[in-house]
């Protein structure tokens, strides 16, 4: 027994286990995408179909084996279509880019705190005025695709300005604005809603968008509820509800800070060359 165990690991190099590691990862990394998403059933389905063409090939049921063989290479062009927002969200995924170092990193612990500040007060405002409001804020995934379906703003964010752009009747009050650093890029932006089906069912679009783009990046998400003042915040696809005005502070800051030190591990030379040419300016 541990002869053939050890005949069995002999045979096994370095690229395998390289091999085997990525595999795995991508298996997983895939899991994670479709879980609680559409394709969670269908993917149910396909390992269903593929166990009966395999059951079909073994048996020799030749009739059977032929329709699915067949319909596995049509359905290939078929998932294609339907899957295209998912597919979508996995390249995005991938294409990520890490080098170069994002906005949101390039605030320093001071001007973190100030942001992070001017945000608050907002959201408390917001909250206890039943405001209802979807503030984005961008992190490494460029948010450019969804800036350009709103009207660029580009100005130092202020509580005064977030006041201004949810205040009700306001031309860009509804839809989500995008801060980016210490600065609203835009205002009144449409957001990819989620299809998760297991939301609760007093929360309607303002919520789902601001769930939907935490799923398609990894961007923050902060809503309050027009309807109830409630304060949420999404993040990786997940809503964390009934949050408080403190806890959201801390999160935010956390959030920042985290990512100020990261980046500054991450990419110390961009981040210097980068720090310079703003000094310059
Ligand atoms: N795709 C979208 N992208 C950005 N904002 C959106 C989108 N869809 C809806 N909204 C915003 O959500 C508002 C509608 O909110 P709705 O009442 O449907 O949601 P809700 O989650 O129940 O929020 P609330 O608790 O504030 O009522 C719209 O007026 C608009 O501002």
């Amino acid at each position: 027994m541990i002869d053939t165990f050890n005949n069995l690991m002999s045979g096994v190099g370095f690229s395998d286990v390289i091999d085997i590691l990525i595999v795995g990862f991508v298996i997983y990394k895939i899991l994670g995408f479709i879980r609680e998403t559409r394709a969670e059933q269908l993917v149910k389905g396909l390992l269903i179909l593929v166990a009966i063409t395999f059951i079909s090939d073994i048996f020799n049921l030749y009739t059977l084996n032929w329709i699915l063989e067949n319909a596995f290479q049509l359905g290939v062009v078929a998932l294609v279509v339907v899957f295209q927002p998912e597919l979508r969200r996995a390249l995005e995924y991938v294409g990520r880019s890490k080098f170069i170092p994002p906005q949101f990193a390039q605030l320093d612990k001071e001007k973190a705190k100030l942001v992070t500040a001017a945000i608050i007060k907002a959201v408390d405002f917001f909250s206890n005025n039943k405001v209802g409001a979807l503030i984005i804020m961008e992190r490494e995934t460029a948010l450019n695709d969804i800036i350009e379906t709103g009207t660029i703003i580009d100005a130092e964010i202020s509580t005064e300005l977030l006041g201004n752009l949810f205040y009700e009747g306001a031309p860009l009050h509804d839809g989500a604005t995008i801060v980016r650093g210490d600065r609203i890029i835009a205002a009144g932006c449409v957001l990819p809603l989620t299809q998760s089906k297991t939301l609760s069912k007093d929360l309607g679009t303002r919520h789902r968008a601001g769930i939907g783009i935490t799923e398609n990046s990894d961007a923050i998400s902060l809503i309050v509820s027009e309807e109830s003042g409630i304060i949420s915040i999404a993040v990786d696809g997940k809503l964390s509800r009934f949050l408080d005005i403190k806890t959201v502070e801390k999160t935010l800051l956390n959030i920042y800070l985290s990512q100020i030190s990261e980046e500054k591990v991450k990419v110390p030379f961009l981040n210097l060359l980068f720090r310079r040419r703003k000094d310059a300016e």
